[in-house]
């Protein structure tokens, strides 16, 4: 150190480690249901088309699922499949008692209506947390299903701060996906929350003012280094992928990470941040469908907490 500049550097909260953790704890609670109430949780993955990502993202859900003990059911169905098709999958999965979660991989192709999909999916088995009856109850304080990477956020929060309450946090983005039930998900951890957007004014003066930080934009490094407080712990959800000028691409979030984690308290990594978490949440959330669904009194069956 030169004595002049004192350059600190965030710690990096690991999602790998996390999730990996995560699923050891999963897998031995499906290990006791199976053994004592002799119920097998199952996930059920539709997957339509055939998006190289999505491939890898289902492929990986399956694999996981099996590593934890639980059933899993892939469905791949070609591009062209019908929305009447699909639908009628879905309902068989509905009234099927081997499958506890239902899941149908995002983004659909053009034709199909994703949210009538949504829609049609038993909310029990929603281990997505995406249909209404899922998002009223997180907005109402209700016990819903809780969707897999605002969960998976909100844990390694938790886990890096303890209470949150009373903190400011932004999030920025407002999807359904991740940016709202994050928002809803704070407010009930007592944070003071706002939600930045497009449109927002002054984005950085508005993420200067806050403790935690939820980046899920989609805007490839969008969030600088200067706009975050000393300190602030930052969670990133953006996964983008850019182009470099060798030809070749890496993947980045939606925090300029070099420049932040000098002024970080803490920040997740991309990759290997909350992206992990999101399929060990999808597993959780599995299991927890199965512990409601067979009335099993299992700490997994309770809200989380
Ligand atoms: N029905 C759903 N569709 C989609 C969801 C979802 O939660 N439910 N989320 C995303 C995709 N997704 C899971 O489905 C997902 C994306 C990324 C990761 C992940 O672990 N990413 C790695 C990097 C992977 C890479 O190298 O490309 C990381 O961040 O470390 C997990 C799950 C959209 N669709
Ligand atoms: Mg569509």
């Amino acid at each position: 150190m030169d004595g002049e500049t004192i350059m600190t550097q965030a710690k990096l909260i690991d999602g790998n480690a996390f999730s990996a953790n995560l699923r050891e704890e999963i897998t031995a609670r499906v290990h006791e249901i199976r053994d004592f109430h002799h119920v097998t949780p199952g996930l059920a993955v539709v997957l339509v088309g055939e998006d190289p990502a999505s491939q890898v993202y289902v492929r990986n859900k399956n694999k996981r699922a099996a590593e934890c003990g639980m059933k899993s059911f892939e469905h791949v169905l070609p591009a062209d499949t019908s929305e009447h098709h699909l639908l009628n999958l879905i309902e068989g999965l509905n009234d099927d008692p081997e499958v506890h979660g239902i899941l149908v991989q995002l983004p659909l192709p053009k034709h199909i209506d994703a949210q009538k999909v949504i829609e049609t999916i038993r909310p029990d088995k929603d281990v997505d947390g995406f249909h209404p009856w899922n998002v009223g109850m997180l907005a109402s304080g209700g016990i819903g299903m809780i969707p897999c990477t605002p969960l998976g956020s909100l844990m390694m929060l938790r886990d890096h701060l303890g209470p949150l309450t009373g903190l400011k946090a932004i999030v920025v983005g407002r999807s359904n996906i991740v940016g709202k039930p994050m928002a809803h998900l704070l407010i009930r951890e007592s944070c003071t929350v706002t939600i930045a957007h497009s449109q927002t004014r002054d984005l950085p003066a508005e993420v200067r003012a806050a403790d935690i930080v939820v980046a899920a934009v989609g805007r490839p490094e969008m969030i600088r280094g200067d706009w975050i407080k000393p300190g602030a712990t930052v969670i990133d959800v953006g996964i983008n992928r850019i182009g470099l000028p060798d030809g070749k691409s890496k993947l980045v979030g939606d925090v300029k990470f070099d420049e932040a984690v000098k002024v970080a308290g803490a920040i997740t990594p991309v990759p290997g941040g909350v992206g992990p978490m999101t399929i060990a949440c999808l597993l959780r959330n599995t299991l927890t469908a199965a512990a409601r669904l067979h009335r099993l009194d299992i700490p997994e069956a309770n809200p989380w907490n």
